[in-house]
């Protein structure tokens, strides 16, 4: 009987699978171009996606069958400006994420970033948005610290031996640094002079469990055998991490109950956060946060705000160490060397080489994965039925149309300045390194005052340049390592070499 009922059940199987597969060959959608496998099954993309490699993949097949590419039999991508809008700014904040955000929750508690719907999310952003406004961003108090850091970054380098730096390392601190200021002030890392805060950055950046939370979300129960015959590398594990954001979330809200009490005192340990942090504006007891919210909350912009910032300047920085863009720093240096500290926002050198290094090497470079509404929706064009997983890719975004920017793989800054108009105009609506709409990046203007101030500092007084090895090899990998949304340079290293500008005379 048994025997009889496994061929019975095999051939069921083959008929459902069959039955599945003309289904998607003769679906309303399945006209997208694309491999005619990826209409079949999801393997392709996961391959690419388990290796670290989905960001050129995906590129790769834009490159081949244009703006609009089938990943998997229910997931396709754009780069197009129009599906752009709609998937990501159409009804203010586009089309609801997927559940591949779970993967963002922290301590277990969903945080704004990790919220699927619209509504909820919109609700949370609107508490926190001003801390993020440009106008509290340049408050004195706040830039007064990243100021502080940036130059600690620079006294770095020069006591560095040899003044060779990684630089990676060094970037990933200062990032560290600077978003625990802006997040909890005066409880923020010291992880440029501070080993114990650097283990902290280290424990952060240095996180190898791509694998094991892609079979998470994927398929929990292979992910539960994989990891009982001891197939996968250890579970994402950040202690120290997660301690330094309880620490300063209870020592805050210690000091407003003293406070309240009239029992304050001066010590830092004690201090409740300043006032232009994002704790301070979570405390606030009208709007009913718990403690685990708060410090998740915190947790998930302070993961944002180490790798993005550190992974952009280490590319650029990287960028302009090469022989053929010393001639670029030069042009930073005369920019930089007589301006204020006040203008870092308004050098037009400055803002072209960190907008050319944004748009060339974006963390955030892979599809930031979106559901087709409720009754299926025409995405430039192409009709997709609903909870379609659809996305735009910003390494796409910003290389597709060679119309707008010609010569995409070379860094010229120059594309920024002196073009028309409407040229600026058509890159800056494909310019995604911060994505778009109500679901956009909320640091930018955090993000870029850091950027601004530490290549201010470093470039008016430095020469950079790839540090020599013995053997003569490349200081470095910095191809793309794709992680669960950000990418990072594959060896994790970059060593430079700082030349002080009064010494590059008799150097260069
Ligand atoms: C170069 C630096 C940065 C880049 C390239 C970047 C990029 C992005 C991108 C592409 C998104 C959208 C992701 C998605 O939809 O899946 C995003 C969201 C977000 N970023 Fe950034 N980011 C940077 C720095 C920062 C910093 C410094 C912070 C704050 C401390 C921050 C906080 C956030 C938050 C909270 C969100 C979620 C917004 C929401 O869900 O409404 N980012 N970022």
């Amino acid at each position: 009987m048994a025997l009889l009922s496994i061929p019975l059940l095999l051939s069921a199987v083959i008929i459902a699978t069959l039955i599945t597969y003309v289904r998607r060959l003769v679906s309303k959608d399945a006209s997208v171009p694309g491999p005619r496998l990826n209409l079949l099954t999801s393997l392709p993309l996961k391959y690419h996606e388990f290796r670290g490699q989905r960001t050129a993949y995906v590129h790769a097949l834009h490159q081949q069958y244009g703006s609009v590419v089938r990943l998997a039999p229910n997931e396709v991508a754009f780069a197009s400006l129009p599906a752009l809008k709609e998937i990501y700014m159409s009804n203010g904040s586009g089309y609801d994420k997927t559940e591949f955000y779970h993967l963002f929750r922290q301590y277990g508690t969903p945080t704004m970033f990790s919220t699927l719907d619209k509504q909820t999310h919109s609700r949370r952003r609107r508490i926190l948005a001003d801390r993020y406004a440009n106008s509290n961003v340049v408050k004195e108090e706040a830039l007064h610290g990243i100021r502080e850091r940036a130059t600690r970054f620079t006294q770095l380098a020069t006591s560095a031996p040899g003044q060779v730096l990684d630089t990676y390392i060094a970037l990933h601190s200062y990032a560290f640094d600077g978003v625990t200021h802006h997040l909890f002030h005066p409880h923020g890392s010291n992880a440029l002079r501070d080993a114990a805060d650097e283990a902290i950055m280290r424990e952060v950046s240095f996180d190898n469990s791509l694998v094991r939370r892609l079979l998470e979300y994927y398929n929990r129960p292979l992910e539960k055998v994989a990891d009982a015959l001891g197939l996968l590398p250890p579970q994402r594990s950040i202690p120290r991490a997660k301690q330094i954001v309880l620490d300063a979330v209870d020592a805050s809200l210690a000091a407003a109950d003293d406070n309240r009490m009239g029992e304050g005192d001066l010590k830092i340990e004690s201090a409740p956060a300043a006032n232009f942090t994002l704790l301070a504006r979570m405390q606030d007891p009208a709007l009913k946060l718990t403690r685990m919210q708060m410090a998740a909350e915190c947790m998930d912009h302070m993961a944002a705000g180490i790798e993005t910032t550190g992974d952009v300047l280490c590319w650029l920085m990287w960028q302009l160490s090469l022989p053929e863009c010393q001639a670029m720093q030069e042009r930073l240096y005369h920019e930089l060397k007589d301006s204020s500290p006040a203008s870092y926002d308004s050098l037009p050198y400055l803002q072209a080489v960190l907008k050319e290094g944004l748009r060339m090497f974006p963390s955030i470079p892979m599809s930031l994965p979106r559901y087709v509404p409720a009754g299926g929706r025409e995405v430039d064009g192409t009709w997709l039925p609903e909870g379609t997983i659809v996305s735009c890719q910003p390494y796409t975004m910003h290389r597709f149309d060679e119309t707008v920017f010609p010569q995409p793989d070379t860094f010229n800054p120059d594309r920024w300045l002196g073009t028309t108009a409407e040229v600026d105009a058509e890159m800056n609506r494909r310019f995604f390194a911060f994505s778009n709409g109500g679901r956009g990046c909320l640091g930018r203007h955090l993000a870029m005052a850091e950027m601004k101030l530490l290549l201010r500092d470093v470039y008016s007084q430095f020469q950079t340049v790839l540090a020599e090895t013995k053997d003569g090899k490349p200081p470095a990998d910095m191809s793309m390592s794709d992680q669960i949304i950000s990418s990072r340079p594959k060896d994790q290293s970059c060593l430079l070499k700082f030349i002080p500008r009064e010494a590059t005379k008799e150097v260069v």
